[in-house]
C-alpha cells in the first residue's frame, strides 16, 4: 500500500531523514519510534507533502506522491493527525468532523451529506454523544478523538497519527488505545508514531525504530523491546512488555 525507499530530507546540513525505506501493507498497524529529534514527524511531514524530500520515493497504491500537494495526497486516501490538535473551539464536536467530509477527496456535495458522513467517525471514536458540545469545552483526551474523527471524515484508506497520546492523562490513554482498535478494526492502514512505547508495543503488528533519521531496526514488538541496540539508544532498559 505505502512504500518508501531511499528517502531523505536535508534541512541545511542537517539530514533529518536519511536514505529511509519501509513498506506498509493494506490492513497493518505500525509503530514508528525513536528518541527526540529521530525524525519522525519530519518522514510524517513528507508522507503527506507538507515536506519535499531531498531524495527518493513514496508511493501509496502504486503512484508517487512525491511533489504532490498536502490536499491532493489527502484526496488520494491519506488522513493525518497532528502532535497539537487545532479544533474550531468556537464549533460543536459533529460541526467539526463535518469539516473533514467537506473537505475530503469524496467530498460531501451538501451539508446533509457530510452530517451522514460524520456518523461513522464520531461513532468510531466514542463522540456521539457529545456532538452538540463546542470542541473548545473538551478535555485534551477527547480533542485527541476530535482530531481522529475529523481524519476519518476524510476517509482515509491510510491514517497516520502523529502523537495521538501526547499530554493525556493515563485513564484517557487507555480510551484512546480502544478507539484505535477500533478505527483498525473498520479497515484502516495505521502508522503510528508515539513515544509511549507500551501503547506502540500494544497496539502495533510491526515497529520500525528511527535514530538520527535512519531506520535503527525494524520487527515485530517482542522483538524490538529486546534488541540491544534499541535498547542502548532508545528504551534504556529492557521493557517488560507482559506489563505493557
Ligand atoms: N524545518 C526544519 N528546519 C530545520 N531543521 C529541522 C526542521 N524540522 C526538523 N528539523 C530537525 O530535524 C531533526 C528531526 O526532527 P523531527 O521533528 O522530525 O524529530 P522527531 O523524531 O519528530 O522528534 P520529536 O520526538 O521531538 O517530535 C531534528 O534535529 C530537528 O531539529
Amino acid at each position: 500500500m505505502l512504500e518508501i525507499s531511499g528517502l531523505s530530507k536535508i534541512f541545511g546540513g542537517l539530514t533529518a531523514v536519511g536514505d529511509f525505506s519501509m513498506t506498509v501493507g493494506k490492513g497493518e498497524f505500525v509503530g514508528v519510534i525513536g528518541p527526540n529529534g529521530a525524525g519522525k514527524t519530519t518522514l510524517m511531514n513528507l508522507i503527506t507533502g507538507y515536506l519535499p524530500p531531498s531524495s527518493g520515493d513514496i508511493r501509496f497504491e502504486g503512484t508517487s506522491l512525491v511533489g504532490l500537494a498536502p490536499y491532493q495526497i489527502s484526496h488520494r486516501g491519506i488522513g493525518r493527525t497532528f502532535q497539537v490538535v487545532r479544533p474550531f473551539s468556537e464549533m460543536s464536536v459533529e460541526d467539526n468532523v463535518m469539516t473533514g467530509a467537506l473537505f475530503s477527496g469524496q467530498r460531501a456535495a451538501t451539508l446533509a451529506k457530510a452530517r451522514e458522513a460524520a456518523e461513522l467517525p464520531m461513532e468510531l471514536t466514542g463522540l456521539t454523544a457529545k456532538r452538540h458540545v463546542m470542541a473548545g469545552a473538551l478535555t485534551l483526551g477527547e480533542k485527541k478523538k476530535l482530531e481522529l474523527a475529523r481524519a476519518l471524515a476524510t476517509s482515509p484508506r491510510l491514517l497516520l497519527l502523529d502523537e495521538v497520546m501526547g499530554g493525556v492523562n493515563r485513564g484517557e490513554v487507555d480510551e484512546l488505545m480502544l478507539v484505535l482498535q477500533r478505527i483498525h478494526a473498520a479497515g484502516v492502514t495505521i502508522v503510528m508514531i508515539e513515544h509511549l512505547v507500551e501503547v506502540i508495543i500494544a497496539l502495533s503488528m510491526r515497529v520500525v525504530v528511527l535514530n538520527f533519521g535512519r531506520k535503527l531496526y525494524e520487527g515485530s514488538p517482542d522483538e524490538v523491546v529486546e534488541h540491544p541496540d534499541v535498547i542502548e539508544s532508545y528504551l534504556g532498559r529492557p521493557l517488560d512488555v507482559e506489563a505493557a
